[in-house]
């Protein structure tokens, strides 16, 4: 059965349903005599306006359906408020310092020096309209919106703002928030909005967490001139990325100013006067560094926190919302999860978007659309930038029989040299029976776009002599996949 036929029923239930009971959201029952609070109802709630809800939203109401959207925060999401999007601007300030640096000597005879609060005030210019021109646009397409967390009542009914809302469908699109510490002084941590919004760089910052976040930032306040440690649990940074070019770009980090501590864990932070102590245990030795602000980077859970998943009969785990490969929850087939928070998802800006669609899809048309994620290409904005797409070289070992693996630095190339550029390595992964590409691991400048030609040739099948035949432009970095592969 579709939603439209559904709907239909669904809305003669909820009319049975709040004459029979007539229930206000205090939770106490009124009689039937008195003025009855009246119940919203909606054919799609959907909260979290981010990538994911957003798209659920547009698509459903562009459908026809009646939708609602609630948000805590500001409307617009991670990415576009408090992610990619205003990292990216801060990260081009970065950016010019960094291939000024490398030409000093070559070409440039006076290095740049970044203004902070200029870069700040840039990078507002684009995330300050996020709220009020989300807020807008998804207004005039007709949702209602909802400022407050809701949380579930029954597994159709939500309340939210002090109103009891019923929705035939309930989309949960409430991405990831940082993972809590569980140290003594924890709550003197910074997470990535307090960096993304720093009004001065400090001289001294610490980063707990080596991954996508803490590298990124590390890096940036590096090139903004604080001195930066990185502390993590593990052995190395990115643990999901190529260990050869962690490695190498481990080693550039440290030139860059960047220490690490590894194999390390936090026990607690001490706000003294104008600075904090972080205490620390490796190797059985109590160690303590002394910094200005410390950051949690220690990676981000399924914000769920608030929903009362329970009422709604919502099974969850710790990757998220438990889903079908409808992206539907597995336990209340009222409900869907899109997004970071699902836990099919990888947790990824691009992915959110394609998994909105699935469940706009799913609820608009019936359950005729499965989740059918393509190889993901990823990057991290560290200068210089580490991306990856298809299969990593251990598993490329364990699944085939016959792999050519192209492996080298390619410093001393064309596109390198003329930025004296000092890192530029790769990893290309292919399948010797096939010819085909199945894995490709880049480390150097624009590696985050080169790495899209890669993911559009696995995709497609291409093999190394379909590159071959290819014509690139030239000079460029897309040309060099050729003598890649
Ligand atoms: C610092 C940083 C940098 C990043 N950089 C990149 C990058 O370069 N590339 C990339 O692909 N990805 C990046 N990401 C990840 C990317 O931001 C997420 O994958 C993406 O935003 C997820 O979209 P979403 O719609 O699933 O969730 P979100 O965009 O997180 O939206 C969820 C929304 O739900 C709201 N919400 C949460 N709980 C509730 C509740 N109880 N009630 C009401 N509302 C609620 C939140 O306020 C939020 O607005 C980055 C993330 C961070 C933190
Ligand atoms: N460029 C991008 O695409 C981009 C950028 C930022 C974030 N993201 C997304 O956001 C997600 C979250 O990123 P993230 O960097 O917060 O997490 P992450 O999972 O990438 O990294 C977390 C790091 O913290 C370490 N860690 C965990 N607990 C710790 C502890 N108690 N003490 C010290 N270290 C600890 C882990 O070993 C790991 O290295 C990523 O998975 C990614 O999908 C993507």
């Amino acid at each position: 059965m579709c939603l439209t036929d559904s709907v239909h029923n669904f809305r003669i239930w909820v009319n049975l349903w709040y004459l029979k009971f007539g229930y206000c959201d205090s939770g106490n029952h009124i009689s039937r005599n008195t003025k009855i609070m009246k119940i919203e109802e909606f054919d799609v709630f959907v909260i979290g306006s981010g990538t994911a809800g957003q798209t659920v939203a547009e698509a459903c109401i562009k459908g026809g359906l009646t939708v609602a959207m609630a948000d805590y925060r500001e409307f617009g999401g991670t990415c576009a408020n408090r992610g990619c999007d205003p990292k990216k601007v801060l990260l081009a300030g970065t950016e010019v310092l960094e291939m000024a640096g490398h030409l000093e000597e070559k070409k440039v005879v006076t290095l740049p020096r970044l203004n902070w609060k200029k870069l700040q005030k840039f990078k507002k210019g684009f995330t300050n309209a996020v709220p009020v021109k989300t807020e807008d646009k998804l207004s005039k397409l007709g949702v209602k919106l909802y400022h407050q967390s809701p949380h579930f009542l029954d597994e159709n009914t939500l309340s939210v703002e002090g109103k009891t809302v019923k929705a035939h469908k309930i989309v949960i699109a409430t991405g990831y928030t940082p993972r809590e510490l569980p140290f003594k002084g924890a709550e003197h941590l910074k997470t990535s909005d307090d960096f993304l919004n720093l009004k001065k760089m400090p001289k001294r910052l610490t980063f707990i967490g080596a991954g996508y976040v803490g590298m990124e930032f590390a890096h940036m306040a590096a090139r903004a001139g604080a001195k930066v440690t990185v502390i993590d649990t593990g052995n190395r940074p990115l643990a999901d990325f190529d260990t050869d070019l962690v490695d190498e770009l481990t080693e550039y980090s440290k030139l860059m100013g960047i220490d690490f501590i590894f194999n390390a864990t936090v026990n607690a932070v001490k706000k003294s006067k104008k600075k904090y102590q972080l205490n620390y245990e490796k190797n059985g030795k109590s160690e303590r560094i002394s910094t200005k602000l410390i950051f949690n980077t220690a990676g981000r859970v399924p914000a769920l926190a608030e929903l009362g998943l329970e009422k709604g009969n919502v099974a969850f785990d710790e990757n998220g919302v438990k889903v079908n490969t409808y992206l539907q929850s597995t336990s209340n087939q009222n409900v869907y999860a899109c997004g970071d928070v699902s836990n099919h998802s990888v947790p990824l800006t691009p992915l959110s978007g394609r998994e909105g669609y699935v469940v706009s899809h799913n609820i608009i048309a019936g359950n005729t659309k499965k989740i059918d994620v393509p190889v993901v290409p990823s990057a991290v904005f560290t200068l210089p930038n580490l991306a990856s797409v298809g299969y990593s070289e251990k598993q490329v070992k364990e699944r085939y029989k016959n792999v050519v693996i192209k492996k080298e630095s390619a410093s001393d190339w064309f596109n390198a040299k003329r930025l004296n550029s000092p890192i530029y390595s790769y990893k290309i992964l292919i399948n010797e029976r096939t010819d085909k590409i199945i894995g490709a691991h880049l480390l150097g400048p624009y590696a985050a776009e080169t790495i899209n030609l890669f993911a559009m040739a696995i995709n497609n099948g291409m093999t190394t002599n379909d590159i071959q035949r290819t014509i690139f432009t030239y000079p460029s970095w897309g040309n060099d996949m050729k003598s890649m592969v």
